[in-house]
């Protein structure tokens, strides 16, 4: 079963931080195997002293000590081993949850929401289970080869017979480690594919109900179950097939071994009790069941940490140590920049200036990279080439913590997080948090304050039972970005659910003269254009024209932009 670095770091690092637990229950289970080799020996022995009429009694105890040991080992080896999956599960959730995040947007946008959840949730579990397989594999080896020497004790014959078999056995387990691995790799793909359609369909729900659409959209969730159950059926055939041989040769195995002893028993090399050792180790010999469990245990858990391993090689934005200028103005520039998205080019080598404490309106079609270029600008994404600077330093060369100080960003459809409509508004980097006054200051000027307060519980209302209109919601994402202030503020289209009135009022405020950060605001009306120091007009993958809104109104493609007249109207 070869694994690929990242997978084998992670199991690594998964091991490393249950060392104790792992240790605990290799050696509880080894130890459990070592009583159970030694029974069958103790068995034979008071058999033997039975039968010779000798006083068996010290014998016997020694029998039901070692049962009370196994017994209370096994409970051990069943609470370790829990314990220990569910530590291990936990740390990778923990792990590939963190990277998730530090990679940002493009980790949803390269594997889809819902099969991430699947391989945090539903794989971090099975791949959870690897370091305990890996911990009782030992003793399910020592197992088997442990009474094979066992019986090579008892008469080097018994253990040659079974040994003539073992290879059979091998051959088994082996061709059952490399068919699992392939059946249950296609098997947790489909159950990640479905997991994605799924989060999607839930997340349209209401565009499935208005269209009509739920029968289609569920065929199209299960559209990979029949590859599912394919996979599924594959995979338990191959395990029932290598436990059914397995299953058969175990007997002829055993068969073979108490057919010897009782051969030399009746030569007098063996004692009943030798026999009775005999039989027993031969099924300790053969004990490949629990192997082939454990076996298909490990594959399952490994091939379900591959699927963490492919999310963890993604890599993470790199942060620099660079400071930003103390006395900066928040002057943004853009140097050649280009980005791709689907295959396209969408921004080709745009430069820009914003000059510190201006506000500049990003226009342009639907999908002239509108967004794209505020996400950059917000080191949200990267450039694939060119680079974006801050008061002259590239973003990419700032620490984490300098650059969300720096940049306060709105979204379109901002997602409320942090438990109460406080901490909604207050959510950012730990020891930047926004004090009480602050965050109500911030509502007010997101207007947004009226409506908190009308809550049952205000400012403490959690955020689920916080009835939120698309506005409300924007005003909320609007106020996160006011109480964070910093140096740069962009604004993704963070106004376009708002009514007039209140745009009206929030523009007043964003483009007033009491805001010293620099603004970058995408703008759909021509009347935020209007009302910024410059706008810049995005089409075709570059900046079509710098300038205010009055002078680029007098070009018909520029009108066009906002459904305009294409001549003789003027500036709105
Ligand atoms: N993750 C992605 N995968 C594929 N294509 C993408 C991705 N993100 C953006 N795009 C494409 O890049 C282009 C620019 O998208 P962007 O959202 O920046 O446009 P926009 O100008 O803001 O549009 P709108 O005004 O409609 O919001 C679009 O064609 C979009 O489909």
């Amino acid at each position: 079963m070869p694994m690929d670095r990242t997978t084998g770091e992670l199991l690594g690092a998964a091991t490393r931080h249950s060392a104790g637990r792992c240790v605990a229950l290799c050696l509880v289970s080894v130890t459990a195997t070592g009583a159970g080799l030694l029974l069958p020996a103790a068995l034979g022995r008071t058999l033997d002293l039975l039968i010779a009429h000798a006083p068996a009694a010290r014998w016997v105890l020694y029998c039901a000590a070692l049962v009370a040991l196994l017994t209370l080992l096994d409970a051990c080896e069943t609470v370790l081993a829990g314990t220990l999956d569910a530590r291990t599960a936990a740390f990778l959730r923990r792990r590939v949850t963190r990277h998730v995040l530090a990679v940002g947007p493009r980790a949803a946008d390269r594997f889809g929401a819902g099969d991430l959840v699947a391989r945090i949730v539903g794989n971090a579990a099975q791949a959870g289970t690897a370091p305990g397989a890996r911990a009782a594999l030992l003793a399910a080896l020592a197992g088997p080869l442990g009474a094979v020497v066992a019986l090579a004790l008892v008469d080097p014959w018994l253990a040659a017979v079974f040994l003539a078999g073992a290879p059979v056995l091998t051959l088994l387990l082996r061709t059952l480690a490399r068919d699992t691995s392939a059946c249950v790799a296609d098997y947790q793909r489909s159950q990640g594919r479905i997991a994605a359609a799924l989060a999607e369909a839930v997340a349209g729900a209401r565009t499935i109900r208005a269209a009509g659409t739920a029968d289609r959209d569920t065929a199209r969730v299960l559209r990979p179950l029949p590859e599912l159950s394919r996979a599924g059926l594959r995979m338990w055939r191959v395990q029932g097939r290598a436990a059914a041989q397995a299953v058969a040769v175990a007997p002829l195995l055993h068969l073979g071994v108490v057919a010897v002893a009782g051969v030399l028993l009746t030569r007098h090399r063996l004692s009943a009790g030798d026999v009775l050792a005999a039989s027993r180790y031969a099924v300790l010999a053969t004990g490949v069941g629990v192997l082939v469990g454990r076996l298909s245990g490990l594959v399952r858990s490994r091939t379900a940490a591959a699927r963490l391993g492919e999310v963890l090689d993604q890599p993470v934005p790199a942060h620099g140590e660079r400071r930003l200028p103390a006395d900066g103005t928040g002057r943004l520039e853009l140097r050649g920049v280009t980005a791709r998205r689907g295959g396209r080019t969408v921004l080709d080598g745009v430069d820009l200036v914003v000059p510190g404490g201006r506000t500049l309106a990003l226009v342009g079609r639907s999908g002239a990279g509108k967004s794209l270029l505020a996400a950059l600008a917000g080191r949200l994404a990267d450039p694939d080439a060119g680079e974006v600077l801050l008061d002259g330093v590239p973003l990419a060369a700032l620490p984490r913590d300098e650059l969300r100080a720096a940049v306060a960003q709105a979204f379109d459809r901002p997602a409320l997080l942090g438990g109460t409509v406080e901490a909604t508004i207050a959510l950012g980097p730990p020891g930047r948090t926004p004090s009480a006054r602050r965050v109500r200051e911030a509502a007010r000027t997101a207007r947004a304050d009226d409506f908190v307060r009308r809550l049952p519980q205000g400012y403490a209302t959690p955020c689920a039972h916080a009835p939120h209109s698309g506005g409300e919601a924007q005003r909320l994402g609007l106020a996160r970005a006011f109480a964070h202030g910093g140096r740069l503020l962009i604004l993704d289209d963070a106004l376009s659910s708002l009514d007039t009135v209140t745009e009206r009022q929030v523009t007043d405020v964003v483009f007033g003269s009491t805001t010293t950060a620099t603004r970058l605001v995408v703008a759909h009306r021509a009347a935020t254009a209007a009302r910024a120091d410059a706008v810049a007009w995005l089409d075709g993958g570059r900046v079509r024209a710098v300038g205010t809104h009055r002078e680029l109104w007098r070009t018909p493609g520029y009108r066009a932009v906002f459904g305009a007249a294409p001549a003789g109207e003027g500036p709105r």
